[in-house]
Protein backbone atom coordinates (compact mmCIF):
# COMPACT_ATOMS: atom_id res chain seq x y z
CA UNK A 1 0.00 0.00 0.00
CA UNK A 2 1.90 3.36 -1.20
CA UNK A 3 -0.71 5.52 0.13
CA UNK A 4 -0.59 8.11 2.92
CA UNK A 5 -1.86 6.17 6.35
CA UNK A 6 -3.78 7.73 9.12
CA UNK A 7 -2.70 5.02 11.05
CA UNK A 8 0.57 2.32 11.50
CA UNK A 9 0.13 -0.04 13.88
CA UNK A 10 3.14 -2.44 14.54
CA UNK A 11 4.12 -5.49 16.57
CA UNK A 12 1.18 -4.19 18.95
CA UNK A 13 0.64 -6.60 21.84
CA UNK A 14 -1.62 -5.86 25.08
CA UNK A 15 -2.12 -8.26 27.93
CA UNK A 16 -5.72 -9.00 29.39
CA UNK A 17 -6.90 -11.19 32.03
CA UNK A 18 -8.67 -13.07 29.41
CA UNK A 19 -6.73 -12.62 26.34
CA UNK A 20 -3.70 -11.89 24.78
CA UNK A 21 -4.77 -9.03 21.82
CA UNK A 22 -2.19 -8.91 19.24
CA UNK A 23 0.97 -9.31 18.05
CA UNK A 24 -0.78 -7.41 15.71
CA UNK A 25 0.62 -5.41 12.70
CA UNK A 26 -1.80 -3.01 10.58
CA UNK A 27 -1.48 0.32 8.16
CA UNK A 28 -4.66 2.19 7.62
CA UNK A 29 -4.93 4.30 4.64
CA UNK A 30 -6.17 8.13 4.82
CA UNK A 31 -9.28 8.72 3.42
CA UNK A 32 -10.89 5.59 3.75
CA UNK A 33 -14.17 3.73 6.35
CA UNK A 34 -12.37 0.58 7.70
CA UNK A 35 -14.91 -1.58 10.02
CA UNK A 36 -13.34 -3.68 12.44
CA UNK A 37 -15.15 -6.97 12.85
CA UNK A 38 -15.12 -9.96 15.17
CA UNK A 39 -16.87 -12.06 17.73
CA UNK A 40 -17.93 -10.95 20.89
CA UNK A 41 -14.50 -10.74 22.98
CA UNK A 42 -12.22 -10.87 20.15
CA UNK A 43 -10.12 -7.91 20.98
CA UNK A 44 -11.67 -4.92 18.65
CA UNK A 45 -12.75 -2.79 21.44
CA UNK A 46 -8.89 -3.45 22.74
CA UNK A 47 -7.41 -2.30 19.63
CA UNK A 48 -9.72 0.90 19.84
CA UNK A 49 -8.70 2.09 22.93
CA UNK A 50 -5.23 1.79 21.95
CA UNK A 51 -5.69 4.03 18.45
CA UNK A 52 -6.88 6.49 21.16
CA UNK A 53 -4.36 5.54 23.32
CA UNK A 54 -6.75 5.55 26.35
CA UNK A 55 -5.20 2.28 26.99
CA UNK A 56 -1.14 1.90 26.19
CA UNK A 57 0.24 -1.31 24.22
CA UNK A 58 2.79 -3.86 26.55
CA UNK A 59 4.95 -4.15 23.05
CA UNK A 60 5.31 -2.74 19.67
CA UNK A 61 4.22 0.98 18.87
CA UNK A 62 1.34 3.01 17.10
CA UNK A 63 2.29 5.96 15.00
CA UNK A 64 -1.04 8.48 13.64
CA UNK A 65 -0.47 10.20 10.83
CA UNK A 66 3.19 9.03 9.96
CA UNK A 67 4.01 10.57 13.14
CA UNK A 68 6.14 8.90 15.94
CA UNK A 69 3.56 7.47 18.78
CA UNK A 70 6.21 6.78 21.73
CA UNK A 71 4.85 8.35 25.37
CA UNK A 72 1.89 10.69 25.47
CA UNK A 73 0.38 11.75 21.93
CA UNK A 74 1.17 15.41 21.25
CA UNK A 75 -2.27 17.72 21.62
CA UNK A 76 -1.53 18.82 18.23
CA UNK A 77 -2.05 14.84 16.96
CA UNK A 78 -5.07 14.13 19.87
CA UNK A 79 -6.85 16.82 18.53
CA UNK A 80 -6.89 15.72 14.65
CA UNK A 81 -8.55 12.38 16.71
CA UNK A 82 -12.46 11.79 17.72
CA UNK A 83 -13.37 8.95 19.78
CA UNK A 84 -17.15 7.63 20.13
CA UNK A 85 -16.08 4.73 23.13
CA UNK A 86 -18.73 1.86 23.29
CA UNK A 87 -19.13 3.04 26.94
CA UNK A 88 -19.43 7.54 27.51
CA UNK A 89 -17.04 8.93 29.71
CA UNK A 90 -18.70 9.39 33.29
CA UNK A 91 -16.41 12.67 34.00
CA UNK A 92 -19.38 14.41 32.10
CA UNK A 93 -22.71 12.68 33.26
CA UNK A 94 -23.84 15.56 35.63
CA UNK A 95 -23.01 18.41 32.56
CA UNK A 96 -25.86 19.07 30.16
CA UNK A 97 -24.92 18.63 26.47
CA UNK A 98 -24.62 22.10 25.92
CA UNK A 99 -21.87 22.35 28.74
CA UNK A 100 -19.92 19.36 27.64
CA UNK A 101 -19.90 20.75 24.01
CA UNK A 102 -18.38 24.25 25.21
CA UNK A 103 -15.68 22.13 26.96
CA UNK A 104 -15.30 19.77 24.26
CA UNK A 105 -15.13 23.18 22.07
CA UNK A 106 -11.78 24.85 24.25
CA UNK A 107 -10.04 21.42 23.55
CA UNK A 108 -10.61 21.17 19.36
CA UNK A 109 -9.53 24.48 17.73
CA UNK A 110 -11.52 22.74 14.82
CA UNK A 111 -14.39 22.66 16.97
CA UNK A 112 -17.47 23.88 14.26
CA UNK A 113 -20.52 24.89 16.79
CA UNK A 114 -22.46 25.18 13.67
CA UNK A 115 -22.25 21.51 13.14
CA UNK A 116 -22.41 20.31 16.31
CA UNK A 117 -25.96 22.82 16.62
CA UNK A 118 -27.06 21.24 13.09
CA UNK A 119 -26.43 17.43 14.42
CA UNK A 120 -27.95 18.24 17.38
CA UNK A 121 -31.26 19.33 16.02
CA UNK A 122 -31.00 16.74 13.17
CA UNK A 123 -30.45 14.13 15.84
CA UNK A 124 -33.28 15.78 18.31
CA UNK A 125 -31.28 15.67 21.22
CA UNK A 126 -32.38 17.75 24.09
CA UNK A 127 -29.42 20.30 24.74
CA UNK A 128 -30.78 21.56 28.29
CA UNK A 129 -30.68 17.51 29.87
CA UNK A 130 -27.87 16.84 31.85
CA UNK A 131 -25.66 13.65 30.42
CA UNK A 132 -26.89 10.74 32.61
CA UNK A 133 -30.09 11.69 32.29
CA UNK A 134 -30.32 11.75 28.58
CA UNK A 135 -31.64 7.89 26.92
CA UNK A 136 -29.00 5.68 25.62
CA UNK A 137 -29.56 6.73 22.33
CA UNK A 138 -29.61 10.78 22.73
CA UNK A 139 -26.16 10.39 24.66
CA UNK A 140 -24.96 8.36 21.39
CA UNK A 141 -26.46 10.84 19.30
CA UNK A 142 -24.63 13.84 21.00
CA UNK A 143 -21.59 11.92 21.33
CA UNK A 144 -21.24 11.65 17.53
CA UNK A 145 -22.62 15.22 16.77
CA UNK A 146 -19.71 16.37 19.11
CA UNK A 147 -17.00 13.97 18.05
CA UNK A 148 -18.41 14.79 14.21
CA UNK A 149 -18.22 19.04 15.22
CA UNK A 150 -14.67 18.46 15.96
CA UNK A 151 -13.55 17.97 12.18
CA UNK A 152 -11.43 15.47 12.90
CA UNK A 153 -9.26 13.49 10.66
CA UNK A 154 -9.43 10.37 12.47
CA UNK A 155 -12.93 8.98 13.56
CA UNK A 156 -12.79 6.24 15.80
CA UNK A 157 -16.60 4.79 16.20
CA UNK A 158 -16.92 1.64 18.75
CA UNK A 159 -20.97 -0.14 17.87
CA UNK A 160 -22.44 3.33 16.67
CA UNK A 161 -25.54 1.93 16.20
CA UNK A 162 -25.82 0.74 20.10
CA UNK A 163 -28.96 2.11 21.35
CA UNK A 164 -29.71 4.33 18.30
CA UNK A 165 -33.57 3.53 16.92
CA UNK A 166 -33.76 2.63 13.37
CA UNK A 167 -34.13 6.05 11.96
CA UNK A 168 -31.60 7.78 14.06
CA UNK A 169 -29.33 5.02 12.39
CA UNK A 170 -29.73 5.92 8.93
CA UNK A 171 -29.00 9.68 9.86
CA UNK A 172 -25.97 8.50 11.24
CA UNK A 173 -25.04 6.96 8.20
CA UNK A 174 -26.37 9.25 6.03
CA UNK A 175 -23.79 12.00 8.04
CA UNK A 176 -20.90 9.74 8.05
CA UNK A 177 -20.95 9.37 4.12
CA UNK A 178 -21.46 13.13 3.69
CA UNK A 179 -18.15 13.43 6.12
CA UNK A 180 -16.18 11.25 3.67
CA UNK A 181 -17.08 13.41 0.64
CA UNK A 182 -14.23 16.01 -0.66
CA UNK A 183 -12.42 15.49 2.84
CA UNK A 184 -9.11 13.56 3.87
CA UNK A 185 -10.86 11.49 6.64
CA UNK A 186 -10.55 8.24 8.17
CA UNK A 187 -12.96 6.32 10.17
CA UNK A 188 -12.23 3.38 12.02
CA UNK A 189 -15.25 1.49 13.59
CA UNK A 190 -15.63 -1.74 15.54
CA UNK A 191 -19.31 -2.87 14.44
CA UNK A 192 -21.42 -6.08 14.68
CA UNK A 193 -23.64 -4.88 12.59
CA UNK A 194 -23.65 -6.32 8.67
CA UNK A 195 -25.18 -3.49 7.27
CA UNK A 196 -23.39 -1.01 8.67
CA UNK A 197 -20.30 -2.63 7.34
CA UNK A 198 -21.94 -2.89 3.21
CA UNK A 199 -22.98 0.72 3.69
CA UNK A 200 -20.01 2.25 4.67
CA UNK A 201 -16.90 0.15 4.75
CA UNK A 202 -13.90 0.21 2.10
CA UNK A 203 -11.85 -2.26 3.89
CA UNK A 204 -12.47 -4.61 6.20
CA UNK A 205 -10.46 -6.07 9.40
CA UNK A 206 -11.19 -9.47 10.57
CA UNK A 207 -9.90 -9.81 14.22
CA UNK A 208 -10.42 -13.53 15.90
CA UNK A 209 -9.32 -14.37 19.15
CA UNK A 210 -7.47 -11.29 20.05
CA UNK A 211 -5.74 -12.06 16.29
CA UNK A 212 -5.81 -9.48 13.57
CA UNK A 213 -6.10 -12.07 10.31
CA UNK A 214 -6.11 -9.68 7.51
CA UNK A 215 -7.31 -6.29 5.73
CA UNK A 216 -9.04 -6.85 3.06
CA UNK A 217 -11.08 -4.52 0.73
CA UNK A 218 -14.86 -5.14 1.01
CA UNK A 219 -15.67 -5.07 -2.75
CA UNK A 220 -12.87 -8.11 -3.08
CA UNK A 221 -15.51 -10.21 -0.96
CA UNK A 222 -18.62 -9.79 -3.06
CA UNK A 223 -18.50 -12.50 -5.43
CA UNK A 224 -15.19 -14.67 -4.18
CA UNK A 225 -17.00 -17.60 -3.07
CA UNK A 226 -20.29 -19.46 -4.43
CA UNK A 227 -22.26 -22.31 -3.24
CA UNK A 228 -23.27 -24.92 -5.37
CA UNK A 229 -24.97 -28.07 -5.86
CA UNK A 230 -23.85 -31.02 -8.10
CA UNK A 231 -25.39 -34.33 -8.97
CA UNK A 232 -22.57 -36.56 -9.68
CA UNK A 233 -20.82 -39.13 -8.53
CA UNK A 234 -18.08 -37.68 -5.90
CA UNK A 235 -15.66 -39.22 -7.84
CA UNK A 236 -15.93 -36.52 -9.95
CA UNK A 237 -15.35 -33.98 -7.40
CA UNK A 238 -11.51 -35.68 -5.66
CA UNK A 239 -9.48 -34.17 -8.19
CA UNK A 240 -10.48 -30.82 -7.79
CA UNK A 241 -8.43 -28.61 -5.69
CA UNK A 242 -10.52 -25.14 -6.50
CA UNK A 243 -13.36 -26.90 -3.54
CA UNK A 244 -13.14 -25.08 -0.10
CA UNK A 245 -16.04 -26.73 1.30
CA UNK A 246 -17.56 -30.11 0.65
CA UNK A 247 -20.89 -31.68 1.76
CA UNK A 248 -23.44 -34.75 0.44
CA UNK A 249 -26.47 -33.76 0.61
CA UNK A 250 -28.32 -36.48 -0.32
CA UNK A 251 -26.85 -39.77 -2.40
CA UNK A 252 -25.01 -37.66 -5.16
CA UNK A 253 -26.21 -34.18 -4.41
CA UNK A 254 -23.27 -32.45 -3.52
CA UNK A 255 -23.11 -29.27 -1.83
CA UNK A 256 -19.88 -26.97 -2.67
CA UNK A 257 -18.28 -24.10 -1.98
CA UNK A 258 -15.89 -22.68 -4.52
CA UNK A 259 -13.48 -19.87 -4.93
CA UNK A 260 -15.55 -17.88 -7.91
CA UNK A 261 -17.73 -18.30 -10.47
CA UNK A 262 -15.45 -19.72 -13.25
CA UNK A 263 -15.21 -22.64 -11.51
CA UNK A 264 -19.15 -23.12 -12.15
CA UNK A 265 -18.34 -22.51 -15.20
CA UNK A 266 -16.20 -25.09 -15.06
CA UNK A 267 -18.56 -27.83 -13.29
CA UNK A 268 -21.02 -27.41 -15.83
CA UNK A 269 -18.88 -28.07 -18.93
CA UNK A 270 -18.31 -31.54 -16.83
CA UNK A 271 -20.64 -34.51 -18.63
CA UNK A 272 -20.43 -36.63 -15.20
CA UNK A 273 -21.88 -33.52 -13.12
CA UNK A 274 -25.27 -31.83 -12.91
CA UNK A 275 -24.85 -27.92 -11.78
CA UNK A 276 -28.71 -27.89 -10.08
CA UNK A 277 -27.87 -24.28 -9.14
CA UNK A 278 -25.77 -21.33 -7.08
CA UNK A 279 -25.34 -18.59 -5.49
CA UNK A 280 -22.92 -15.75 -4.19
CA UNK A 281 -22.13 -16.06 -0.40
CA UNK A 282 -23.31 -13.79 1.21
CA UNK A 283 -20.93 -10.99 3.29
CA UNK A 284 -20.73 -12.39 6.33
CA UNK A 285 -20.73 -16.08 5.21
CA UNK A 286 -17.16 -15.19 3.03
CA UNK A 287 -16.30 -13.87 6.94
CA UNK A 288 -17.22 -17.37 8.45
CA UNK A 289 -15.12 -18.75 5.94
CA UNK A 290 -12.42 -16.41 6.94
CA UNK A 291 -12.60 -17.48 10.47
CA UNK A 292 -12.17 -21.32 9.81
CA UNK A 293 -8.94 -20.63 7.80
CA UNK A 294 -9.94 -19.71 4.65
CA UNK A 295 -8.62 -16.80 3.40
CA UNK A 296 -11.08 -14.52 0.62
CA UNK A 297 -7.68 -13.28 -1.04
CA UNK A 298 -4.95 -16.16 -0.72
CA UNK A 299 -7.00 -18.64 -0.80
CA UNK A 300 -7.48 -22.01 0.52
CA UNK A 301 -5.58 -23.61 3.36
CA UNK A 302 -7.30 -26.72 4.25
CA UNK A 303 -8.11 -30.37 2.78
CA UNK A 304 -11.23 -31.71 1.78
CA UNK A 305 -11.61 -35.06 2.85
CA UNK A 306 -13.82 -36.87 -0.26
N1 LIG B 1 -10.95 -3.57 31.26
C1 LIG B 1 -10.56 -4.80 30.99
N2 LIG B 1 -9.71 -5.46 31.83
C2 LIG B 1 -9.30 -6.70 31.56
N3 LIG B 1 -9.67 -7.41 30.49
C3 LIG B 1 -10.51 -6.82 29.64
C4 LIG B 1 -10.99 -5.49 29.82
N4 LIG B 1 -11.80 -5.18 28.79
C5 LIG B 1 -11.81 -6.26 27.97
N5 LIG B 1 -11.05 -7.24 28.47
C6 LIG B 1 -10.80 -8.55 27.87
O1 LIG B 1 -10.10 -8.37 26.66
C7 LIG B 1 -10.58 -9.27 25.66
C8 LIG B 1 -11.02 -8.45 24.45
O2 LIG B 1 -12.12 -7.64 24.83
P1 LIG B 1 -12.68 -6.47 23.88
O3 LIG B 1 -13.65 -5.68 24.69
O4 LIG B 1 -11.53 -5.78 23.25
O5 LIG B 1 -13.44 -7.35 22.78
P2 LIG B 1 -14.49 -6.88 21.66
O6 LIG B 1 -14.09 -7.57 20.40
O7 LIG B 1 -14.60 -5.41 21.62
O8 LIG B 1 -15.83 -7.52 22.22
P3 LIG B 1 -17.38 -7.09 22.02
O9 LIG B 1 -17.69 -7.35 20.58
O10 LIG B 1 -18.10 -8.01 22.94
O11 LIG B 1 -17.53 -5.64 22.41
C9 LIG B 1 -11.72 -10.07 26.30
O12 LIG B 1 -11.19 -11.33 26.67
C10 LIG B 1 -12.11 -9.25 27.51
O13 LIG B 1 -12.54 -10.10 28.56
Amino acid sequence: MTETLALEIKNVVKKRRQRTVGPMNLQIPQGYIVALVGSNGSGKSTILHMMTQSLLPDEGEIRWFGEEGAGELPLEIRSKIAYVAENPLTEENFETAEQAASFRAHWYPTWDQERFDRLMTKFDVPRKERLNRMSKGERRKFEVAAALATNPKLLILDELSSGLDPFAWKDMIDELQKCMVGEDVTIIMATHIVEEVKRLADYIVLVHRGEVLGMVEKDILYGCCYEVWVRGDRSELRERTDIIQHEEEEPSVHKLIVRDEGIIADLQQSKQLQVLRSRALELEEVLELWIQGYHPIQGITRNIDF
